[in-house]
């Protein structure tokens, strides 16, 4: 149950003019959570004991990795110190932090009218810290810039606020100093909301139009959307038209959150609230839709509307073949939820049944993987992830490749891969380690500025494919963990992309075919051939590993002839005990994967799955 606000009474009716709505942007770990919590017990709507970490971050893995996935917001009381009789109200809308999610960061902050720019105070500005700032200054917010964690002893707040004053055009003194650990100066920050950000401006008396910023799925209530009243008016129970699809559907409650879902009768101009409609998919309720009235609805939808593409795609499949049908339940629930996920069946020579399925980005697969394999208790095998490539044919025709294996053959007149823009903030000494990294991802340098004396942001065009794998983990490690990264789409490039595919006796494995560039061809194929020697256990006959371009060989590898008798160590007559050790045998065949007349034990794809495209950085796990 939520606490009585403790300072104000909540308005009956809200005057657009006393409504605030803000977020708190900021790179990950730099706070944003524990501002939040720390806003939700001085403003009374969670009280001291029910008070737990990260009270806004609902989903297991959220709390257990520490980050923020779906974006959620919350309604608070607030009269400033100087106002105390004027009780406004703060809508604070969580976003997400992460890169894989900047569409969701995008369409909340295209619900507020300002937000607090949150740096931590140890570490600066880092790669989302300004990633997030130009997406703010692209919907025009007024821009609060706030260091946090002044309680640390390393923490530099006069060298950090010249940074952050520098970056955005203020004056040092104009950067607020808190720590949402003890609190210190939240209660001068929740002032300042109201002072500095504008409230909303709408027309009340046009057709309502209301813009989703956030739509997740209960298993009780359905589908729960959020939205920013924009214009207009949407009252409980009035028939409702989602302006994108034209769907329609019955208003069954509408509401704000303080912090638990609280029914209002209606939202108007400007305020922030959720709506259900009873629908079960997040995918009728579209983050970044227009909601109107189905009778005297608005004729056009706010600006903005995209639908979210899948950048990375990756061959799921279970590692136990009869847990497929269990996979496809399991996706088709989660999708209830993440309107941006997208699979189909595919199957595979070596792996089976399984799914090919798209993601927003590398956190996203990874996030996704381990809610199926914990929630779902499901074993996987994930495919190495993969971009979509664009080829065009000398005939003229097209293909959109999203699986390595179906990379087509014939005459190619052209390859395209997808570009992305990266911006890179390190400590200058690390600028030698980038570059050399970011040179051999076939990367752009577009230019370089220095923020501070000692830290430098870099900016490079990289080709996606180059990055997707295991560049975070390349940075990371070149760089001691100093280095930060953002990107964003950006066109594409044709490039010289060759398919690598790997044999075992002459048989294609098509889950380890890949997309390379022509020069690390040779690279790639070397090292899979070499893996898979050290994997494969030794048959009774000789097992041949190629790989090849084409139909030209370019590596090859052979695993010697053996037989494994496992009886060998077995002298003496104990029958039951040779039995055993045969039965045993036969429960390892089952976990084998026959390619052509190989077994091919499933940890030996897993492991040769597992590794690094590039060479450069240790397997992931
Ligand atoms: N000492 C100190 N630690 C803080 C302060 N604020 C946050 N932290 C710690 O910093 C870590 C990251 O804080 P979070 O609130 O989870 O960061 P976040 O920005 O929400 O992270 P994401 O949700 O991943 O974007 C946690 O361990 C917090 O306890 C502060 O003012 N002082």
């Amino acid at each position: 149950m939520p606490a009585t606000p403790s300072n104000v009474p909540e308005p009956s009716r809200t005057d657009p003019a006393l409504i605030r709505n803000f977020c708190i942007i900021a790179h990950i770990d730099h706070g944003k959570s524990t501002l939040a919590d720390r806003m939700l017990q001085l403003t009374g709507i969670v009280e001291e004991r029910q008070m737990r970490a990260q009270y806004l971050d609902r989903m297991d893995i959220e709390r257990e990795r520490g980050i923020t996935i779906k974006s959620q917001a919350v309604r608070m009381p607030w009269a400033p110190s100087d106002d105390k009789d004027v009780p406004h109200v703060l809508n604070m809308i969580d976003t997400p932090g992460h890169v894989d999610f900047t569409y969701e960061v995008s369409r909340s902050l295209a619900a507020c009218e300002g937000c607090i720019l949150l740096v931590d105070a140890a570490q600066g500005i880092e790669a989302q810290t300004l990633a997030n700032l130009y997406l703010a200054m692209e919907h025009d917010l007024t821009i609060i810039p706030v260091l946090n964690k002044i309680d640390l002893p390393a923490a530099q707040p006069e060298k950090f606020a010249a940074e952050l004053a520098h970056l955005i055009g203020c004056e040092p003194e104009d950067v607020l100093k808190v720590s949402a650990k003890t609190g210190e100066g939240v209660q001068e920050l929740l002032d300042e909301v109201v002072r500095q950000v504008p409230h909303p401006e709408g027309v009340a008396d046009a057709p309502a139009r209301a813009m989703i910023f956030d739509s997740v799925y209960d298993a009780y209530r359905g589908v729960v959307t959020y939205v920013k009243v924009v214009d207009g008016m949407l009252s409980k129970r009035e028939r409702i038209k989602m302006m994108s699809t034209g769907a329609t559907h019955e208003l069954l409650e509408i509401g704000t959150n303080s912090p638990e879902m609280t029914p209002v009768e209606g939202l108007s101009v400007g305020e922030v609230g959720y709506l259900i409609t009873g629908v079960k998919d997040v995918r009728q309720s579209k983050v970044g839709d227009t909601v109107t009235r189905l009778s005297k609805g608005a004729e056009n939808p706010l600006p903005g509307y995209k639908d979210p593409k899948p950048m990375v795609f990756s061959g799921l499949y279970p590692l136990d073949g009869s847990d497929y049908p269990e996979l496809r339940d399991a996706l088709d629930k989660l999708l209830l939820n993440d309107a941006a996920l997208t699979y189909e069946p595919e199957t595979s020579a070596a792996l089976g049944f399984g799914f090919r399925v798209g993601f927003l980005g590398l956190l996203h697969l990874e996030v996704i993987r381990e809610r199926l394999e914990r929630e779902f208790g499901l074993d996987l095998i994930a495919t190495a992830p993969n971009v979509v490539y664009r080829v065009e044919m000398e005939d003229g025709s097209e293909h959109v490749v999203t699986n390595p294996s179906e990379f087509p053959t014939g005459k190619i007149d052209s390859v395209h891969e997808p570009m992305v823009r990266g911006t890179l903030i390190a400590p200058s000494e690390f600028v030698g380690a980038i570059m050399e990294l970011c040179q051999t991802r076939r990367g752009n340098l577009q230019g370089m500025d220095y923020l501070s004396e000692d830290r430098v942001e870099l900016r490079y065009t990289l080709p996606l494919a180059e990055i997707v794998f295991d560049f975070f983990d390349a940075l990371k490690s070149k760089t001691r963990g100093y280095a930060s990264l953002d990107y964003e789409p950006t066109g594409e490039q044709s490039a010289d992309l060759v398919k690598v595919d790997i044999l075992l006796q002459g048989d294609k494995v098509d889950a380890f075919s890949a997309i390379v560039h022509k020069d690390k061809a040779y690279a790639y194929g070397t090292r899979m051939a070499n893996k898979l020697r050290e994997l494969i256990p030794r048959q009774q006959f000789e097992v041949p590993i190629q790989a090849a371009v084409g139909a030209r060989i370019i590596a090859r590898e052979t695993v010697r002839a053996i037989r494994k008798d496992v009886l060998a160590k077995c002298y003496g007559g104990d029958i039951s005990r040779k039995r055993k050790l045969l039965e045993k045998q036969k429960e390892g065949k089952k976990r084998m994967k026959v390619v052509g007349r190989v077994e091919v034990p499933q940890e030996a794809f897993i492991a040769a799955l597992s590794t690094d495209d590039g060479g450069d950085a240790k397997a992931k796990k």
